[in-house]
């Protein structure tokens, strides 16, 4: 008998999953909207949702309603994986989750600590310089060592040096990104929890999970003090640990552990998927690319090694990072949202326990904002005060509301430092002579949108004039 927002036609069981059979689920989600409207209802299995796909209703459910739409809703592989569920991104609105965001945001986000953590990023990203250099002239998979820089940055911001076990640490979360990437049948029939026992999903991620509580334990273990010792600045681990010691947050280790999983599952594939769409960007730009590297040379003037402080007023180098998130958004759908209190939007029935997904890849896209939305431009921001939030929620990069990202500036610094790096000290190639134009730009949908095809590029380091 409820009032629900517009819907194509539905089977029985399924609902209207057959709808999205085929395509992307961000481009046929955009497509089903086109015609059913920018606030739709659909049945996904046993799962009632409604998806956003413009500005006005993303301001509306992400403002307005945000305290209706401030729950995440409860899969199995995040209760598994993220300590049941007492992570910041998936755990239930609430006390619990207002202290953990508060943590986040004040000790482990804030713009004094990501800057804090400048050397490791310079670091990491000379290293990736000096592989690159050794491979001079020859196709390097660049998707992968995009990663693996990512993710060294993200395991040493975490852990410091501490964790002995990096490489394999990062090789399981990399194992776990491929288990629970893409769509899962599973997801939309909670009920019947039996389907993950019959696929062997469940034994396959309550392995990996042992694996990284294990390390996770280690590493905690070892860890207390280390960063004085080493006199290096404290991890991100470390100061949980320390508030944990002060009694001044109340942690216990399974919540500190749900907690440092959450810098690799929210800030490793985000970044690495946003640094590899860029550079597949600039190849298919050549005159951004120009410019970026003109930007960058001249500023820098040939300088042997740079430092971060050395790029942060780059006007052009932002802008190229912002136009990448606007036309490739790594989580197109935000994270989903569950509703906590029944409400009416544009008098539809809302009930509780609908889910929420917002369409940020079209609304990213939408030609009613956006001039030619499929180009690569990034002097559409030169004049344009939208940041991560757009004024009129016409860009959500970073979602909005209470429940946005808080790491925007640890996800930005994580693109932009690596990215000034290749720029600079290299020339860029696509392998056999091709052109830019002959760089597909198809898509996998994963734990974030990435490349479906791997990126080789042939980097050649740059001959300053002296
Ligand atoms: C380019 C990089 C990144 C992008 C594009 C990105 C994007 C997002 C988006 C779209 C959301 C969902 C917001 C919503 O529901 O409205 C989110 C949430 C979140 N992100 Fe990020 N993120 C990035 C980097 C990071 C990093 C580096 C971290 C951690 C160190 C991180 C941690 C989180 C957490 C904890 C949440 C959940 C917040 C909550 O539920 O309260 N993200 N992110």
């Amino acid at each position: 008998k409820q009032n629900l927002p517009p819907e194509p036609w539905r089977l029985p069981i399924i609902g209207h999953m057959h709808h999205l059979i085929g395509s992307l689920p961000h481009h046929g989600l955009r497509d089903l909207a086109r015609k059913y409207g920018p606030l739709m209802h659909l049945q996904l299995g046993e799962l009632s949702t409604i998806i956003i796909s413009d500005p006005r209703w993303a301001k509306e459910v992400l403002t307005t309603h945000d305290i209706a739409f401030a729950d995440r809703p409860v899969v199995l592989t995040t209760e598994i994986v993220a300590y049941q569920n007492t992570d910041v991104v998936w755990s239930p609105y609430g006390d619990y989750w207002r202290q953990l965001r508060k943590l986040m945001t004040l000790e482990l986000m804030s713009v004094k600590k990501v800057k804090s953590f400048h050397y490791i990023r310079e670091d990491e990203c000379y290293n990736l310089v000096k592989t690159l250099r050794q491979s001079a002239g020859s196709p390097v998979n660049l998707s992968q060592m995009i990663f693996d820089t990512i993710a060294r940055i993200v395991c040493r911001t975490s852990f410091g040096k501490g964790c002995k076990d990096q490489e394999e640490f990062i090789d399981i979360v990399k194992e776990l990104f491929h288990l629970t990437g893409g769509f899962d049948v599973a997801d939309v029939f909670p009920s019947k929890k039996i389907i993950h026992t019959l696929t062997g999903k469940r034994q396959k991620l309550e392995s990996i999970h042992k694996r990284l509580d294990k390390i996770l334990s280690d590493v905690i273990t070892q860890h207390p003090g280390q960063h004085k010792e080493s006199n290096e600045v404290e991890s991100l681990l470390d100061v949980l640990l320390r508030l944990q010691a002060s009694g001044e947050f109340m942690l216990t280790t399974k919540n500190v552990k749900a907690v440092t999983l959450d810098m690799f599952g929210g800030g490793t594939d985000t970044s690495s998927a946003t640094l590899e769409w860029a550079v597949s960007e600039l190849i298919r730009n050549p005159r951004v690319l120009k410019k970026a590297q003109t930007e960058l040379r001249e500023a820098l003037k040939g300088k042997e090694r740079f430092e971060e402080a050395d790029i942060q007023d780059l006007d052009y180098l932002k802008l190229v990072v912002r136009e990448t998130l606007r036309m490739h958004l790594p989580l197109p759908l935000l994270f989903p949202r569950e509703c906590r209190e029944a409400c009416k939007l544009g008098g539809y029935d809302i009930p509780v326990g609908t889910k929420l997904m917002v369409n940020g890849w079209a609304i990213n896209r939408d030609p009613q904002y956006w001039a030619n939305p499929d180009s690569f431009v990034p002097e559409r921001f030169r004049d344009n005060p939208t940041n991560v939030l757009g004024s009129e929620f016409e860009y959500l990069p970073f979602g909005a509301g209470r429940r946005m990202c808080p790491a925007a500036v640890l996800g930005i610094a994580n693109v932009e430092v690596p990215l000034a790096h290749m720029l600079y000290y290299f020339d860029w190639e696509l392998p056999n002579g091709a052109k830019g134009d002959d760089l597909d730009m198809v898509e996998l949908f994963g734990a974030s949108v990435q490349r479906k095809n791997e990126l080789y590029v042939v980097m050649k380091p740059h001959k300053f004039a002296n």
